[in-house]
């Protein structure tokens, strides 16, 4: 589900200018994912300068680069709000003439329920992407984390709801990945979404359904990174 296709130079120069965008005295929500990844790295080489900031991870991949670059840590119960959030996305839709104009789907790598929950505490919302992500319409398959006992009757109500749920399958151990939080993932192919609010608010009102994979009306900036530059969206 992870997805792929971006170059590395670009990833990296998006994450490089999200990082930019954290000042002193931040508390900074750190995503998840090889774009995020950059990022992180970029603020660890910045604190190694002077910056002080304190970081909330939002997976155990996102915790694990942030010791490895030293960013202290902090917990969403210890801090009074979150500056600013720096976080990847598998799809941005950049119509800009579209009301969904920089919806995300987000939990290629299964962790967009804790991303969701800091990425919507946060004052500010960054996401850092390559070209590969964007697209006129949403139209990848939308990551549905739901508890293991809820995955069957789930899945039949994305099948009544027009959708197409698969469990996802992990790589190196028989049988589903289990997420950080010990729960299932249905990634829920629903062709191309034209009304993402739409989908978002109907999956969230699914029982069983921990959190979902749109995220409509969040993000505030995308910093696209391309071969020679990096590119702004604002909404
Ligand atoms: O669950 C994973 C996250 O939502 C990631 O932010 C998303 O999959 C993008 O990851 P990457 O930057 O590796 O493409």
């Amino acid at each position: 589900m992870k997805t792929t296709g971006g170059s590395d130079a670009a990833k990296r120069r998006a994450g490089e200018r999200a990082a930019e965008r954290a000042e002193d005295g931040f508390v900074v929500g750190l995503g998840t994912g090889s774009t995020t990844a950059y990022a992180i790295d970029a603020l660890g080489r910045a604190i190694d300068d002077g910056l002080e900031i304190r970081g909330i991870p939002t997976s155990f991949q996102s915790r694990q680069t942030a010791l490895e670059a030293s960013v202290p840590l902090t917990t969403l119960e210890e801090v009074d709000g979150v500056d600013l959030a720096i976080d990847g996305a598998d799809q941005v839709a950049d119509d800009s003439t579209a009301d969904a104009y920089g919806a995300l789907i987000k939990g290629g790598g299964g962790a967009h329920t804790r991303e969701k929950l800091v990425d919507a505490a946060a004052d500010e919302f960054v996401v850092v992407a390559d070209p590969s992500k964007l697209a006129p319409t949403l139209e990848r398959s939308v990551p549905v984390e739901v508890i293991p006992d809820a995955y069957s009757v789930v899945s039949e109500r994305v099948r009544e709801l027009g959708g197409d749920p698969t469990l996802r399958a992990a790589e190196c151990k028989d049988g589903p990945v289990v997420t950080d939080n010990g729960n299932l993932l249905l990634d829920c192919a629903f062709g191309s979404i034209d009304d993402p609010e739409g989908v978002a608010s109907t999956l969230a009102r699914v029982p069983g359904v921990l959190e979902h994979g749109l995220f409509v009306d969040l993000a505030d900036i995308t910093y696209v990174g391309t071969d020679d530059g990096v590119e702004t969206r604002e909404y």
